[in-house]
């Protein structure tokens, strides 16, 4: 039998702006076939439910109903992260980025040359990000057409949400690991577009990936961009300003250019469909022309203080009005999780204001030099996420209209990590608004895939504890 639509009742985290989001108790809504929410009712009295779905034209079904310590919110998006670096998670702890990459990275990368190896990994990699909440993440993958297409592929089979680019780089890596023109990156690039555009245009879409401006010569950033302005539907990422040796040779292989920023700006790259990740060290004209060209921005505090490159000035960024998101960026990060990454936001936020309070810079602002509240994590992980990947039309939050990418959270104490104890098995019990703002909290900062039941991808169960493989 085809199920129609999932009616769901139970309590609902909903973000709606940087400061504001809706802890909802009892929220009644309809998910349709085609994975798109049709309507929510909120404040719905268990007593009230059967009259209230009657009004919906809805007689005698099934409803869904959460149990105490349950909550559905939206999926996570991560806005940057390396799909081949998986394996590499938790070593090369000791270096910072350029050695980090000659030691640690290029070498694991220069494996997926070969496609067995792909196949065999790429499976275990995209569930885990989906594991872990992530219903839409921005993946690097390598150099590799073959490679890179086989990542596409295994995205689009576990249903997950994704943006799948493969690498150009021309320069400064490995002999081994490096496209020996520009004509044939950006050969490879077209027909990997091609590719993930026959196999799917709704849930996996191609995204031009120069790793960062060191990676690549003049002539093929200035391709990238002249493909950029071909395609208007065409998103790209790449690193921007996230260690200070970095900086330095980026400044000297493009002489031409002012800023780091500047390079991507003067190859026709910094536009509205821009994810830059990193931007630690940007100077003042760099944030201007960001926020001009409203490029976003992948925030990866856990790479950050992992690789040593220093901590992003989010807050000031926010209040320039640049869009920003949450990045794992494994593995420079050390976590799949963006949890983890809420978590390092937080921190990373304190230590900036402490920092500044040091130094007396300005906190005028509603959020530069200031640590960040939960609403604004919150909304950093989702809504500041979609809205990066320009999807904030169709993902971020709960709406009528939008696709349910979702997640069931549990905080009960069977979930093996509890937020919640003793009423969990009182049915009559509903948490009010403030219990359910501590679970939250709670998640966000204590949670793991044990706390991650459920993941819903456009309305289709993709992954969480509970997922069975094939059931
Ligand atoms: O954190 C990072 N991870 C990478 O793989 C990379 N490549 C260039 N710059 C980078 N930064
Ligand atoms: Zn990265």
């Amino acid at each position: 039998m085809t199920i129609l639509f999932t009616v769901y009742y139970g309590a609902v985290i909903n973000p709606e702006s940087l400061t504001t989001f809706k802890a909802l108790p009892r929220c009644l809504f309809l998910v349709n076939g085609d994975g798109y929410i049709d309507w929510i009712v909120d404040d719905v009295e268990s007593s009230d439910l059967q009259n209230v779905l009657a009004s919906k034209g809805l007689i005698d079904i099934d409803v869904y109903v959460l149990k105490n310590g349950e909550f559905v919110m939206p999926g996570f998006v991560d806005t940057h992260t390396h799909a081949p670096q998986v394996p590499n998670i938790g070593s090369g702890q000791q270096y910072e980025l350029l050695d980090w990459l000659e030691n640690v990275t290029f070498p694991m990368e220069s494996k997926f040359s070969d496609a067995e190896f792909a196949r065999k990994t790429y499976p275990s990699v995209v569930q885990r990000f989906i594991n872990a909440g992530t219903t839409t993440c921005c993946y690097y993958a390598t150099i590799h057409l073959e490679a890179t297409k086989i990542l596409a592929d295994v995205v689009k089979h576990q249903g997950q949400r994704a943006f799948v680019g493969k690498c150009n780089m021309n320069r400064n890596s490995p002999d081994n690991y490096r496209e020996s023109s520009e004509e044939e990156s950006i050969a490879a690039t077209k027909e990997l577009i091609a590719y993930i555009q026959s196999i799917d245009s709704d849930l996996v879409h191609p995204i031009l990936t120069p790793r960062f401006a060191i990676s690549c010569t003049s002539p093929l950033l200035s391709s990238l961009g002249d493909m950029l302005k071909s395609d208007p539907n065409l998103a790209i990422q790449t690193h921007i300003s996230e260690n200070q040796n970095e900086v330095k040779l980026t400044l000297e292989l493009f002489s031409e250019s002012t800023t780091y920023a500047g390079v991507y700006d003067d190859h026709g790259l910094l536009t509205e469909r821009m994810i830059l990740a990193h931007a630690v060290h940007l100077g003042e004209s760099e944030l201007q022309l960001i926020a001009v060209r409203k490029a976003g921005i992948s925030h990866c505090p856990t790479s950050n203080f992992n690789l040593r490159s220093g901590m992003a000035k989010v807050g000031e960024m926010l209040d320039r009005g640049i869009k920003v998101g949450l990045g794992t960026d494994v593995s420079g990060g050390y976590s799949p999780s963006i949890l983890t990454a809420v978590q390092h936001t937080s921190i990373c936020s304190k230590m900036v204001a402490n920092h500044s309070m040091h130094q007396s810079s300005s906190s005028n602002g509603t959020f530069a030099n200031k640590q960040l509240p939960m609403t604004t994590l919150l909304y950093l992980a989702t809504m500041g996420g979609a809205e990066v990947c320009n999807l904030s039309h169709k993902i971020g939050n709960l709406q009528p209209g939008k696709s349910f990418d979702a997640l069931i959270v549990s905080v009960r104490h069977d979930a093996g990590n509890p937020a919640v104890w003793g009423f969990e098995d009182d049915f009559e019990h509903v948490p009010t608004k403030e219990e359910l703002e501590g679970f939250l909290e709670r998640f966000l900062f204590c949670g793991d895939d044990r706390n991650i039941s459920k993941v819903f991808v456009q309305g289709r169960l993709v992954g969480g504890k509970s997922f069975v493989k094939g059931a």
